[in-house]
């Protein structure tokens, strides 16, 4: 079985992307080889995830972001005024990042973490990269990353811009919101997978697939709780200004309805105009 796994041939590639994850930082350790501008956007991004960073680089070497963030958070950071020593170093990381001005030491390091199976990222060695970084945008637990998979970075940055232009900047919000409902109707209706499952992620697709950004936003506990009352409990997903009491009339719509299947009214309507349209044309003819 393993002689079957170490083929010579390499399988041919598929798809030529490569897998967009979220990688979970959380207090798990990383290296960071250098102190330079590229370091300082490294360290920010893995403190963005709450890693613990160690720090390797002359102190003559450091840019003033990266001294920044040094004072700022010791207990996150532990820095080294000193180049990186060796393989030693690597040893009980999770992550290792290197952006040095010397290609040698990179590619040296990029090998080290390669034998130990420790993921590195070289800012200078695309092809040596375990993984790339990408144009980021944040809006507390909404994260969007934008990849050219190392075509062309600079056109990341400028995606990036047309997105953000695309959002209201309350989307964020919106998604705390829903993440504090989702954890409370967790609660109520406890258990995984089964039907149970399937009726909770029905019921949340439907809130918000129907709800507004904006709306959503104003989902405080109060309106939490009356969505699960007047919606959860009765099989329905009420409009906000049902449950504020702005709109009296009843337009409540169940989330599960089979009786009446919603392409009916499309079809219907298709085979009307079709029906009108040939009286039209023999109308003509005669
Ligand atoms: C492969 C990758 C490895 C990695 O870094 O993980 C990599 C490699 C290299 N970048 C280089 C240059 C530039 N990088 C940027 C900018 C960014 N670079 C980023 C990521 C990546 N850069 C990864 C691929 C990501 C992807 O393809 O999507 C971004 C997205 C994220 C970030 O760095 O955190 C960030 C924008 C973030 C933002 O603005 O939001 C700019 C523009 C600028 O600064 O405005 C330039 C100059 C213009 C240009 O060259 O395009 C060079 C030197 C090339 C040379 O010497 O000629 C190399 C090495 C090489 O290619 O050999
Ligand atoms: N991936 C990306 O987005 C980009 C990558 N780059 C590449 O990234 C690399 C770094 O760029 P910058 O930060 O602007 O360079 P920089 O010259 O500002 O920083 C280099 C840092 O490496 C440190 N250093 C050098 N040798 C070391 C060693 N043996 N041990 C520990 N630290 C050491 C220096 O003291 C300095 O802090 C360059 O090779 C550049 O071509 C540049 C722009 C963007």
């Amino acid at each position: 079985m393993a002689e079957a796994c170490a083929s010579p041939t390499p399988a041919p590639s598929v798809g030529g992307g490569s897998l967009l994850i979220a990688w979970q930082l959380k207090d798990k350790h990383v290296l960071i080889v250098g102190g330079g501008e590229v370091a300082s956007q490294r360290v920010e991004s893995v403190l963005t995830a709450d890693a613990l960073i160690t720090i390797l680089s002359p102190a003559k070497g450091l840019h003033a972001r990266t001294k920044q963030f040094i004072d700022t958070y010791p207990t996150r950071i532990t820095y080294y005024d000193r180049r990186f020593s060796g393989a030693a170093e690597i040893h009980k990381m999770d992550m290792v990042l290197t952006a040095l001005d010397d290609v040698n030491r990179s590619r040296e390091i990029c090998e080290m973490c390669r034998k130990a199976k420790v993921p590195v990222n070289a800012a200078d060695i695309p092809d040596l990269c375990d993984f790339y970084f990408g144009a980021q945008i944040r809006d507390g637990p909404l994260q969007i990353m934008i990849s050219t998979n190392g075509n062309g970075p600079r056109m990341a940055a400028l995606m990036k811009k047309r997105l953000q232009d695309a959002l209201s900047g309350k989307e964020g919000e919106a998604i705390e919101r829903v993440g504090v409902l989702r954890a409370q109707l967790k609660d109520r209706a406890s258990g995984v997978g089964g039907a149970l499952g399937r009726k909770r992620m029905k019921w949340m697709s439907e809130v918000c697939n129907t709800w507004e950004v904006d709306e959503l936003t104003q989902l405080d506990d109060t309106i939490i709780t009356k969505l699960l009352d007047e919606g959860w409990e009765k099989n329905a997903v009420p409009t906000l200004d049902q449950l504020t009491g702005r709109q009296t009339r009843n337009i409540t719509r169940p989330f599960q309805s089979h009786a009446f299947p919603q392409w009916l009214p499309v079809i219907a309507s298709f085979a009307l105009g079709a029906a009108c349209t040939t009286l039209a044309l023999l109308s003509r003819k005669r």
